[in-house]
Formats: structure tokens, sequence, C-alpha cells
């Protein structure tokens, strides 16, 4: 079976992503970081019974000298104040110190909760990542976004901070739903369609085979996603430039995400259907062709991912991508597509982007 190591290159904070069947149970993957140390491990009500206890168990193997557990409640709708409180609520009941090592075991909801309660908790406290669907181990486990989600916007209270490793067992998809393998299939699709074209070839042509959860394919697509991702997140840890990029399909994503209430849109749906509008409006705008767009959507409808915004309005659209991170002085910046495997920043006319959302039936 493929067993892969890569570094995300940050200098002194620079980390492994390790990619294999089975790494769960490797107690020695874990050794330099928690041997000595207390743990806590955060996770979920669906992913905590399945796994906790074998994370633990090589956890101790590797010389933890205690490991916690704290497990919240499971949901997009979870990624909130509340819910983190409860993870400081465990550190500080269990008199956790600054080296408490945090290893958060989920999706992107717990990836991005526990890695922010580790940038705040004593002011930092270590951290590991060990994703379990295909969205986190594809994409939000690489570079450091943590945080949560306000009613207003997505992620919108949060912090760039770096896990130590991040330890990927691809064994752990067997038990993922159809519906979430797909989200992670979004992702992948972005990162074939803003840097890599050959990828997004491949991809489209192994679809039935990453459906079936080909294990060889799914480790595979993981590392090629993940050096992708590392590589961008190695020139622009911050996105001040070019890690825009990968928030391709994001700006309206997240206004789907937002707008329907969180949990009810899927995010890697929400991904799915805001890269169709995005290659629509690039098609508009003469930066991909009639073709290009409608193999993008094509892509994303055979990743069986919603391809058709909701009614939500297009002023109710419009007033929440304004809030969208990525906005310069009021002004909405796009992530838009040079042909199929390229991407930049770019402003479009309101006008036009008000006609590409009603005419795809996003309402009026
Ligand atoms: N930080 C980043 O760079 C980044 C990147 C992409 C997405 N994200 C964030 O990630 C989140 C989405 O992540 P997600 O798609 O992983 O969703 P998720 O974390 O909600 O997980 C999806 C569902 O799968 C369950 N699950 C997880 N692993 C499982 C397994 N192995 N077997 C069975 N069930 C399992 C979870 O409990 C949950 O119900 C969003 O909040 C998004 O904003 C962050
Ligand atoms: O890592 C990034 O940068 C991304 O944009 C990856 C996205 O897939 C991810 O959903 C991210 O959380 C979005 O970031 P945000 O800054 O738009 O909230
Ligand atoms: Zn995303």
């Amino acid at each position: 079976m493929s067993r892969y190591t890569l570094e995300v290159d940050l200098g002194d904070r620079s980390y492994p992503i390790h990619i294999g069947a089975g790494l769960l149970g490797q107690a020695e993957l874990f050794l330099p970081h928690v041997a000595g140390m207390v743990v806590m491990i955060c996770t979920n009500t669906t992913v905590g019974p399945l796994y906790a206890a074998q994370l633990k168990g090589s956890l101790i193997q590797a010389g933890a000298k205690v490991v916690h557990t704290v497990i919240l409640p499971d949901g997009e709708e979870f990624k909130d104040w509340p819910t983190l409180q409860l993870v400081f609520d465990a550190l500080l009941q269990h008199h956790c110190d600054r080296k408490t090592v945090l290893v958060a075991l989920g999706g992107g909801v717990i990836g991005d909760m526990g890695g922010f309660a580790a940038s705040a908790f004593m002011r930092g406290i270590p951290f590991i990542q060990v994703p379990t669907t295909l969205l986190s181990q594809v994409d939000s486990s690489v570079g450091g976004k943590t945080g949560i989600n306000h009613p207003l916007g997505k992620n919108m209270i949060g912090a760039f901070y770096q896990p130590q490793m991040v330890v990927t067992d691809i064994s752990t998809l067997n038990t993922l739903p159809d519906r979430e393998l797909s989200c992670g299939l979004a992702e992948i699709i972005k990162h074939g369609a803003i840097a890599d074209s050959a990828y997004l070839d491949m991809v489209e042509a192994n679809m039935p085979s990453l459906l079936n959860r080909d294990p060889g394919l799914l480790a595979q697509v993981v590392k090629r996603s993940c050096e992708i991702k590392a590589d961008v997140v190695s020139k622009d840890e911050r996105e001040g430039g070019i890690r825009a990029i990968l928030n391709f399909g994001h700006t309206f994503g997240h206004a789907i995400e937002a707008g329907m209430g969180y949990g009810q849109w899927y995010h890697g749906e929400a991904v799915g259907c805001g890269m169709v509008i995005a290659a629509d409006l690039c098609r508009r705008m003469g930066r991909l062709t009639a073709a290009e767009s409608a193999r993008l959507t094509k892509v994303v409808i055979d990743a069986r991912l919603p391809a058709l915004p909701p009614r939500m309005g297009v002023d109710r659209f419009m007033e929440l991508m304004a809030h969208d991170k990525k906005a310069d002085s009021g002004s909405i910046k796009y992530v838009l597509l040079n042909g199929l495997g390229g991407a930049s920043t770019s402003p479009a006319d309101d006008t036009l982007v008000r006609q590409t959302l009603q005419e795809l039936g996003a309402g009026d």
C-alpha cells in the first residue's frame, strides 16, 4: 500500500504530512511530539467512538504521560463560540498547561476548532492534525487556517496556526458517508482547476474509481492535493496574495453555507456549486471558453455534487459576499480561472455577477 511523507515548508515551523493506510495505529509517528507529554484529543460524537480508542492506544504507546479526550457535538452548526468553550473547559478542568499537545481527530470542523483552541489556549499550545474525512485530508488539515463561524459569515473568527504534524490515515475513509466523500472531491477538483490541469484530467478520468474508494487512488489524490496546497501555503502563509487562489468557489460557496444556515449545505457541496457559478462568471468574462466552463460543471456533477445554486435571492448572495474576507475597501474580490489549471483574484462587475447568479437560478 502506498505511503507518502510530504513537507510543508515554512522555515522553522515546517511540518510533515504523513499519508497512508493504518497510520492511526503507528505509535512511532507520534513519538517525537507526545513522549512524556499530556495530550488532549479533541473529537466529536461520531468520530470519537470510531477512532479515539485506537489513537489513544498509539499515543500511550508513544509515551504520552496521560491522554484526555473532549468530545464535541457533531456538525457545522456547532463550529461556534459555545462549542469552542467546551474545549477550553476540558483543558482547564484537566489542569493542562502550555506543554499539553492538542490532537484534533475528525473532519474539517474539528480540525478548524481544535486548531483555533490550540492557538488561543495559554496563547498557544502544540497541536497535531489527524484528519478523518476526505475533505480534511486533502485540504483543511494543511495550511494552518483555524477558526469558527459567525452567523454573518464563514470562518470569520480565527487564527493562522500551523500544526506540528499531520497524520492522515486513509483507512478512516472506509466509514465515511458517500455524501462526505463527494465533499472531499470538491476541494480536489478545486486543486486541479486552480493549479494543475493534468491533475484535473486524472480526477475526471478516474471519478468512478474515486467514488468507489479505490484506496491506492485515494492515497494518490490526497498526496497530490496536499502537494498543491503545501506549495501555495509555503509561498504565502497568511494570504497576502497567491494563497487566495485556494478560495476558488468559496466566495459563492461561503454565501450559500451562511445563507442557507450552517450545516444545511455541506462545505464541499457549497464549494462545488460555487465553482460552477465562478466558472460561468469566468466564461462571461472571457477567461474560460464555454467548453471549459461546461467541462468543470460536468466534473462537479460527476462527483455527485450540486451544480445549481439555492434560490436564496441575488440580493442575499451579494449582501453575504460583501463580508467575504477577500473584500478590499468594500469591493468583492473573486478567484477567477485563467483557463483550466490557473487562477488569480480580480474584481468583477456587479451587474455581471448578478446576471450570472440569476440565470443559474439563484432567484431575483
Ligand atoms: N482550514 C482550512 O483550510 C479548511 C479547508 C477546507 C474546509 N475547511 C472547513 O472544514 C469544514 C468541513 O470539513 P468536513 O467536510 O471534513 O466536515 P466535518 O468536519 O463536518 O465532517 C463531516 C462529517 O463526517 C463525519 N466524519 C468525520 N470523519 C469520519 C469518518 N472517518 N467516518 C465517518 N464519519 C466521519 C463528521 O463527524 C461529520 O459528521 C468546514 O467548516 C470548512 O469551513 C477548512
Ligand atoms: O487554505 C486556504 O487558504 C483555503 O482557502 C482553503 C479552503 O478550502 C477553506 O475552505 C478555507 O477555510 C477557506 O478560508 P477562508 O479564509 O475563506 O475562510
Ligand atoms: Zn474549502
